[in-house]
């Protein structure tokens, strides 16, 4: 309840008249969100995670473990490029060539994945892994999805560590091998993290600095010690968007009267 009246505050601008309808409508015990608002949400506000990290920071990893724990669709842009490029279309043999080179596929090819990806999903929570690359990305996931990502959460990994784990991924991929890896962490470095600092800047990054404090497996932690840390915060940070989402949705809903 106070969540929503101080969120609320924002709106100075709005009429007086319409303020006072707006506050009677919170003033009453609303423990859930009213139908309408909550099937608006759900129907055109998807809630949208970016996860960004190196290659082998382990992105992929904890993505399944917080699609399982918190019912998120996990969108893998890499696994959508290699199933198109696998696929016989078009696009097949440019996205090789270029993930062979440890290039960025153009935004556009992305893009329209995963938005398909988006819309054809029942679910209305996703986790998109590895995306957006650079800031052209960025600006194409912006302008054709129309949304911002409601976090990112961010794995900084130590190099060494990332290029062992690529090294001896052996999933067959044609960008692990040593020669990729460098090109790859050449376009992470330059490329991602302009990314990375947008969010950051935007104060929606998370960041889960994987460093040899916790002395286990290759010195970052193992994997259920990364997920304990990125439970809390997950879990956070839904309740915190959800909530506001409700007021948004139920403000709309009192200016239109
Ligand atoms: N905490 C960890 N400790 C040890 N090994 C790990 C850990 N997390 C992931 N791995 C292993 O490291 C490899 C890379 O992990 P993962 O595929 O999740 O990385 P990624 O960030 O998705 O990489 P890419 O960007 O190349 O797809 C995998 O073989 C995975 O099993
Ligand atoms: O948004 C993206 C994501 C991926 N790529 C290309 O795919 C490979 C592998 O991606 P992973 O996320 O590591 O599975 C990456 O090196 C790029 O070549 C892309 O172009 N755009
Ligand atoms: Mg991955």
């Amino acid at each position: 309840m106070w969540r929503r009246l101080t969120s609320l505050s924002h709106l100075r601008q709005i009429r007086r008249a319409d303020e006072l309808k707006i506050c009677q409508a919170f003033c009453t015990d609303i423990t859930k969100p009213p139908v309408e608002a909550e099937s608006h949400y759900r129907r055109n506000s998807p809630f949208v995670a970016f996860v960004l990290g190196g290659p082998g920071s382990g992105k992929g990893t904890q993505c399944l473990k917080i699609a399982e724990t918190f019912g998120f669709e996990h969108i893998g842009a890499g696994d959508l490029l290699r199933k198109e490029m696998y696929s016989g279309s078009e696009n097949g043999d440019m996205i090789q060539k270029l993930m062979k080179e440890g290039s960025i596929a153009p935004s556009e090819v992305t893009v329209k994945l995963i938005k398909k990806a988006i819309e054809s999903a029942e679910n209305r929570k996703f986790l998109i892994d590895g995306f957006p690359r650079s800031e052209e990305n960025r600006m194409a996931y912006e302008r054709i999805v129309g949304a911002e990502p409601n976090f990112v959460l961010f794995f900084d990994c130590p190099e060494e560590v990332m290029v062992k784990r690529v090294l001896n991924r052996n999933e067959g991929r044609v960008d692990d091998n040593e020669h990729t890896v460098k090109e790859r962490l050449k376009v992470y470095k330059g490329t991602t993290l302009p990314v990375v600092n947008h969010y950051a800047k935007k104060g929606k990054l998370y960041k889960f600095l994987l460093t040899d404090k916790f002395m286990q497996v290759d010195g970052t932690g193992t994997q259920e010690e990364i997920f304990e840390r990125v439970v809390d915060i997950t879990d956070t940070l839904q309740k915190q968007v959800i909530g506001i989402e409700d007021v948004e949705c139920a403000v709309e809903k009192y200016m239109r009267m």
